[in-house]
Parts: structure tokens; C-alpha cells; sequence
């Protein structure tokens, strides 16, 4: 079995696109694993699949895997380069917006040019069972053990879950423990993405993210997310963030409860490949 496929990346966070237009693609964890090895495989932090809408009403559907094989609801920095791969097949003008159907929900993209892309993300859901969180009610922290340590946190949905916790130092020792325990924290009933943010000015954060099914990564989209709608809704930060990650930059607009929340950053190719998966002989 081969396999065409496109190496990209948003910020340093690392993607195999694929096009499954046709919707003849059939993904297995196994398979998202193989081609996930960085040694063996191709390597990635996720796969993304471009398939046929299945709302009647989105121009196109994009699965989502993670480098551990499993499956995620959304992928800022994902549906970015899935923006740009449509402007490079031909199916997506420069300044058009469409809508593009995720696990979690219908996303609107609007290519800025070829390599920037502007995505409306919806708005957080804070409520803990949509998010999923274990928790009495909505709040805007909460304090729970982490690893023995506790820890006060933040807790929203992009269409995945994130933990947002504030840090003074990005290069605390005591992160590389902290990140792996939240991601797989019980109250989190599906695992969550950890991002820990260090706030410069009310305009500039800088985040580091632990992530569910593919570890630290060099930047996360829908964290960057996360960790401004946390913020903001505790009136620490202002309605237009930038948010430095270690791969680059993203900028985050958010008015407040109620509104949806827009991000914009880069998309950008590496190569086009084959995967040829020799597993089963053929
Ligand atoms: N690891 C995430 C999916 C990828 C998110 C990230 N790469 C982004 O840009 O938002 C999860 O399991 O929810």
C-alpha cells in the first residue's frame, strides 16, 4: 500500500497531510503510529486527513490523529495548513473564507496568503462536562493535586481540552513533570492538552504545551487558544494577544464571553512524500 502525502508545519508543530477526497482513505491507530515513528515513519505530532464534508453544508471534513494514534476534536494549527494544502490544490482562493467541518464542529478559514492563514476557532466552552472536566461548575480556576503538587489551573475546550496553568519561569524545572501528570490527569475524563503560559504584557504571553497523544510540542494552536480564553476571562490579558511558542508566534483575538475567538498564523510546506508501507508485504 502507498500512500501520497505532505509534510507541513504551523509554527513547528508537525503534520502529514493526506488527501482523502475521494473519502477512500481508511486510517487505523496502527497505521497513524507507523507512519508517526521519527525514526521508522515519516513522523509527525499528527496525521490530517482531508475528506468529502459529512454536514451537507462545509466544503470539506479533516480527521484528526495524533502521533500516539489517537484521535483528536480539533487542531489549530492543523486546520491552518489544511487551509493552505486547499489553496495549493487549487480549491481554496487567497482572501475567500469557507468553512471546513472538524471532529468537534464546523471551523471558517480565510487564507491571508499563501503561507498565513486567519481561522475563526468558535467560542471556549468552559463547562466542565463539555470540555470534559471533573468539576462542580464553571469556574475560572480551580486548584487540584497534580503529582502531589497543587496546582491551580484553568480549565476550557477548543473542541479539545485543554489545562491552562500560569507559570513565572517557561524553564521551571518541575514543567517536564507537570506537563506528562496534567495531560493525564483523572478529573479530565478524555486527557487534555497542558499549557503553561507566562504572561509578558496583557498583549503577549509566551506558552509551552504538553500534548495529549504527542507530547511537548513546538507550538499548539488550539493551547494558544485555550490559554488566552483562560486569561482573558479572568481579565488578565486584553482582547488581542500574541502568543510566543517555542516553534513561533500565533496572534489570538478574543473580545470575551459570548464571542468567538479568532487566531491567525502561519501555514508551510516541507515536502511531498510516499509512504510506501512495506508492514504488509506488499
Ligand atoms: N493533541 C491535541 C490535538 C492537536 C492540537 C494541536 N496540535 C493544535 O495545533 O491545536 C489533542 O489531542 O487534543
Amino acid at each position: 500500500m502507498t500512500l501520497r502525502f505532505s509534510k507541513m508545519h504551523g509554527s513547528g508543530n508537525d503534520f502529514v497531510v493526506i488527501d482523502s477526497r475521494d473519502g477512500a482513505l481508511a486510517l487505523n491507530p496502527s497505521l497513524v503510529r507507523a507512519m508517526a515513528d521519527r525514526h521508522t515513519g515519516v513522523g509527525f505530532d499528527q496525521l490530517l486527513s482531508v475528506e468529502p464534508a459529512r454536514d451537507g453544508v462545509s466544503a470539506f471534513y479533516y480527521g484528526i490523529w495524533n502521533a500516539d494514534g489517537s484521535p483528536s476534536g480539533q487542531c489549530g494549527n492543523g486546520v491552518r495548513c489544511v487551509a493552505a494544502w486547499l489553496h495549493r490544490a487549487g480549491a481554496l482562493n487567497i482572501g475567500d473564507t469557507v468553512q471546513i467541518q472538524s471532529p468537534s464542529g464546523p471551523v471558517a478559514v480565510r487564507l491571508v496568503d499563501a503561507h498565513r492563514v486567519t481561522v475563526d476557532m468558535g467560542e471556549p466552552i468552559f463547562d466542565p462536562p463539555r470540555i470534559p472536566f471533573n468539576a462542580p461548575h464553571a469556574a475560572d480556576r480551580y486548584t487540584m493535586d497534580v503529582d502531589g503538587q497543587a496546582l491551580e489551573i484553568g480549565a476550557v475546550s477548543m473542541g479539545n481540552p485543554h489545562a491552562v496553568v500560569t507559570v513565572d519561569e517557561m524553564t521551571a524545572p518541575e514543567l517536564s513533570r507537570l506537563g506528562p501528570a496534567l495531560t493525564g490527569h483523572a478529573r479530565f475524563g478524555e486527557g487534555s492538552n497542558a499549557g503553561f503560559v507566562q504572561i509578558v504584557t496583557p498583549r503577549h504571553v509566551r506558552l509551552r504545551v504538553h500534548e495529549r497523544g504527542a507530547g511537548w510540542t513546538l507550538a499548539c494552536g488550539t493551547g494558544a487558544c485555550a490559554a488566552v480564553a483562560v486569561l482573558r476571562q479572568r481579565g488578565e490579558v486584553d482582547a488581542q494577544v500574541q502568543v510566543d511558542l517555542p516553534g513561533g508566534s500565533l496572534q489570538i483575538d478574543w473580545q470575551g464571553p459570548g464571542e468567538r475567538l479568532w487566531m491567525t498564523g502561519p501555514a508551510t510546506f516541507v515536502f511531498e512524500g510516499e509512504w510506501l508501507d512495506r508492514r504488509r508485504g506488499d
